[in-house]
């Protein structure tokens, strides 16, 4: 096999858990490739959550290694760790309720690791979320649930991460707004960010996803494009609720 530049972010032989004895991640290789969307997919307590945890520094792994860009990460500290460039989007969104749209948004920049002045990076926000600009000195907690969507992933966008986490972004959504986040994700897919989303909802994300990973009890089952995991059998009984 040819030899390639190391991969955006990369796992490897990730063990970790909260109690010793009790793993809930066992030997996880993964890896998300400059400008990929990878998806890891998994039910309800699969681990994916656990993983997004490693990833980001706040649960030290057992064994394995962490690398973003080739550079080991899983020694550092979750602050350090933002610095080199990762930012999630974490599970239930999270924004600042008591903040505005643009004082959300200005917050993600304080994670910028530096340069370029802010307002070029809410110009750039705004242009990918238009919807923003008309609530812009709204508070976010009177947003509706996608709107908030938007500004969770429009001040992870401000840190300008080499890579962006999205932990389970269409939970708790009415279907139009997870169709509206899934467009979101394609069109950031679209000006070449790297990606990993962490989703239940197999069927979206395999649509926007370029490879796919199966996580069952804490071990990857599966993986490969997300194309051809769509038309597996085994995957649409199981996570597509067909064939
Ligand atoms: N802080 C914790 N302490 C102990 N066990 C935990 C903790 N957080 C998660 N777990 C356990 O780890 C396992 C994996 O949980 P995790 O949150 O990673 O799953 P998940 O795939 O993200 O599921 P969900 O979609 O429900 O969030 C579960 O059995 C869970 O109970």
């Amino acid at each position: 096999m040819e030899s390639k530049s190391p991969a955006a972010l990369a796992l490897t032989g990730i063990e970790a858990g909260y109690v010793a004895g009790v793993p809930v991640l066992s030997g996880v290789d993964l890896e998300v490739r400059e400008g990929e969307v990878v998806t890891l997919l998994g039910r309800n307590g699969a681990g994916k959550s656990t993983a997004i945890r490693v990833i980001c520094g706040l649960l030290k792994p057992n064994a394995g290694r962490v690398e973003l860009h080739g550079e080991r990460i899983d020694g550092l500290e979750p602050a350090a760790i933002v610095g080199r460039g990762i930012a999630v989007v974490p599970e239930g969104r999270r924004v600042f309720g008591s903040l505005s749209v643009e004082e959300n948004l200005l917050m993600g920049g304080f994670a910028h690791r530096r340069g370029i002045a802010p307002k070029l990076d809410l110009d750039a926000i705004y242009t990918s979320f238009p919807r923003l600009v008309e609530r812009r000195t709204q508070l976010a907690g009177t947003l509706s649930g996608g709107e908030q969507q938007m500004v969770a992933m429009g001040r992870a966008l401000m840190a300008k991460p080499r890579v962006l986490l999205l932990d389970e972004p269409s939970m708790g959504l009415a279907p139009m707004l997870i169709d509206a986040v899934f467009d979101m994700i394609s069109t950031l897919a679209g000006k070449g960010l790297t990606i990993l989303l962490v989703e239940q909802n197999a069927s979206e994300a395999l649509d926007v996803a370029d490879r796919a990973y199966v996580l069952e009890r804490g071990r990857i089952r599966r993986e490969g494009p997300a194309e051809r995991l769509l038309s597996d059998p085994e995957i649409r009984a199981s996570y597509l609720g067909v064939g």
